[in-house]
């Protein structure tokens, strides 16, 4: 089996409902999401998966959905409509907090089987970086 891994960057706020300390409040992050493909054999130009192509359809998806946009749990809908009022940006919801852990998860599940649906590879990995020196493994 041979991996292969894209970097992608974006921009995006949040914040965790019920923490206890400061992120609770809205705040920022340049979020750094690893995506790692795999297959048993390497296609006709001796790869997994270009990373051109896993670079844009995931960067395509983030950019639409994540990059400079604000992602709230969805019972934090007041706050989201009140920047949504001002600002006309469309917010991006989940069903949970938008933790480190739960924005991984919803891309595994949710999101990158729909867009990797025909693929010869398998999407096995995503790391998300936080901050630098925080990130979080979903396999
Ligand atoms: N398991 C998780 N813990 C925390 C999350 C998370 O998503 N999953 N998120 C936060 C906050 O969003 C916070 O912004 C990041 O945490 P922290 O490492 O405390 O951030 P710092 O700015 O202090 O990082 P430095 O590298 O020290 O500047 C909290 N916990």
């Amino acid at each position: 089996m041979v991996e292969c891994t894209r970097r992608i960057e974006f921009d995006a706020g949040h914040r965790v409902i019920g923490h206890k300390h400061k992120c609770k409040h809205l705040h920022g992050h340049r979020y750094v999401l690893e995506i790692t493909a795999s297959s048993e054999e390497l296609d006709d130009l001796g790869m997994v998966v270009d990373f051109g192509e896993l670079k844009s359809v995931m960067k395509e998806w983030i950019d639409l959905n994540f990059d400079h946009n604000v992602i709230l749990h969805a019972d934090d809908e007041n706050l989201g409509s009140f920047i949504a009022n001002y600002t006309g940006q469309n917010i991006y919801y989940l069903k949970a907090n938008p933790t480190a852990e739960n924005i991984a998860l919803h891309l595994k599940i949710d999101i990158i089987p729909k867009l990797f649906i025909k693929s010869s590879f398998q999407i096995i990995k995503i790391k998300l970086f936080e901050t630098p020196n925080a990130f979080v493994e979903v396999m």
